[in-house]
C-alpha cells in the first residue's frame, strides 16, 4: 500500500451540512391502533469539509443507511435540513436533482446486484450520461474510458457482461459508475462488505487514491471499523439514530470515551480473534420505536447511573473535535486500543 490515505483538511466552510436531521417511518396496526414511529434517524447535526472522508460506525439498525439515503435524496426528511454544495437536499425537483446527481453519487454495498446482468458494463456505464445529456456519443464513450482506467480496468471491459467479472472488478465498475458524472462527494455504503480479504484491501486502496487525486469528500458507512479506520480523517459513531461520540479517527481509536464505542472497538477485537458473533455490548440493542428514556444506551452500559436514565445527555465538547453524548466519559477506560493494533497495519 503506498497511498496515504488520510489526511486533514477542516479550515474551508463545508461542502455537506446536516442540521439536526431526524427521520421517523411511521408504523401502522397494533393492538389499539396508536400512531407510532421508527425513529431511524434522531436528531443528527454534521459538516464534512471539502476533501475530508468520514466514516459512519454502529450496530446494524442504528440509522446509517437512513441517513445515507437522506445524504443522497433518496429519502426526505422528516425534520432537519441537509444542504450539499449549496443545494438544499430536501427540496430537490426537476434541474435541481440533476445537479444533485451530479454532485453527490453512492457507491452499493454488493456489485452483483448494483449491475443489472443482461446489459453489458459499457451500457450500463452509458446511461448515466446519456440520462443526464453530458457529452455526445464518442465524449461518452471517451468518460468511459477514462472512468474504466481510474479504476484499473482496461477499455475491453466495456464489452463484458457481469457474469464474465470477477466481484472485485464488478466492485471496480460500480466506482467507475459513480465517477462518471465527476461528483464531488461520495458515499460509499459498507464498500467492501461483499469481498474477501484480498480484494477488500484493494479496494480500499483504489477509494483512497481516488480520494486523493479527486480531492473526494467521502461518507464511508462500514460495521468494520478497520474500514473506517483506513479510509477516514474523522468518525462518528451512531446508537439509536444518535451520534454519541465524534473525533478524529487517530483520536477516536486510541481514546474511546463513550461506553458504546469501547464495547464496538473490543467487540471488532474479538471478532478478528476468531469469536465471531460476540455482541458489541451486553444485551440486544433497544426497539427505535420505543428507545430508553435518557441516555439510549443505558440499559447496557457497564458504567450507567441511576441519573442516566433521566434525562438524554448532549453531545459535549472534550477536546478539539472529539464530542462524546456522555457525562461520565472520564470513566471510560482506554485500554487495549484497535489503533495500537499490529494487524491494522495489514489493511494498508
Ligand atoms: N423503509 C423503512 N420503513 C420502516 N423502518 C425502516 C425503513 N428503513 C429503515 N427502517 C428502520 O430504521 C432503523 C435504521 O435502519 P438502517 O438500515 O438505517 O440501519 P443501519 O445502521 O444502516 O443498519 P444495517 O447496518 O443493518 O444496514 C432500523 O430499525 C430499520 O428497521
Amino acid at each position: 500500500m503506498t497511498a496515504e490515505p488520510r489526511t486533514a483538511s477542516h479550515a474551508t466552510s463545508p461542502i455537506l451540512q446536516i442540521t439536526d436531521a431526524v427521520k421517523y417511518y411511521p408504523l401502522r396496526g397494533g393492538l389499539f391502533r396508536q400512531r407510532r414511529n421508527v425513529r431511524s434517524v434522531d436528531g443528527i447535526s454534521l459538516s464534512v469539509a471539502p476533501g475530508e472522508s468520514l466514516g459512519l460506525v454502529g450496530e446494524s439498525g442504528c440509522g446509517k443507511s437512513t441517513l445515507a439515503r437522506l445524504i443522497l435524496g433518496m429519502s426526505s426528511l422528516t425534520s432537519g435540513h441537509i444542504d450539499i454544495d449549496g443545494i438544499d437536499v430536501s427540496s430537490v425537483r426537476g434541474e435541481s436533482r440533476k445537479r444533485l446527481r451530479r454532485t453527490v453519487q453512492l457507491v452499493f454495498q454488493d456489485p452483483f446486484s448494483a449491475l443489472d446482468p443482461r446489459m453489458t458494463i459499457g451500457r450500463s456505464l452509458y446511461a448515466p450520461l446519456s440520462q443526464n445529456r453530458i457529452g455526445t456519443r464518442p465524449e461518452r464513450l471517451q468518460r468511459i474510458i477514462r472512468a474504466l482506467d481510474d479504476v484499473g480496468l482496461d477499455p475491453s471491459f466495456i464489452n463484458r457482461f457481469p457474469s464474465q467479472c470477477s466481484g472485485g472488478q464488478l466492485q471496480r465498475v460500480v466506482i467507475a459508475r459513480a465517477l462518471l458524472l465527476e461528483p464531488q462527494v461520495l458515499v460509499c455504503d459498507e464498500p467492501t462488505s461483499a469481498l474477501d480479504s484480498s480484494m477488500r484491501s484493494q479496494i480500499l486502496n483504489l477509494l483512497a487514491a481516488l480520494k486523493k487525486r479527486y480531492n473526494l469528500t467521502l461518507v464511508v458507512i462500514s460495521h468494520d471499523l478497520r474500514v473506517v479506520h483506513y479510509l477516514c480523517e474523522r468518525v462518528a459513531v451512531m446508537y439509536l439514530g444518535r451520534i454519541v461520540e465524534i473525533a478524529e479517527s487517530e483520536e477516536l481509536f486510541k481514546k474511546p470515551r463513550h461506553p458504546y464505542t469501547r464495547s464496538l472497538i473490543n467487540a471488532s477485537m474479538l471478532e478478528e480473534k476468531g469469536l465471531v458473533g460476540c455482541a458489541s455490548a451486553r444485551g440486544e440493542p433497544p426497539s427505535p420505536v420505543a428507545p430508553p428514556p435518557g441516555c439510549s444506551f443505558h440499559p447496557r452500559c457497564p458504567i450507567a447511573r441511576p441519573e442516566c436514565a433521566r434525562a438524554l445527555p448532549d453531545l459535549i465538547a472534550i477536546s478539539d473535535g472529539h464530542q462524546v453524548r456522555c457525562p461520565f466519559h472520564s470513566a471510560v477506560e482506554e485500554g487495549d486500543s484497535l489503533a495500537n493494533r499490529t494487524d491494522m497495519a495489514e489493511m494498508r
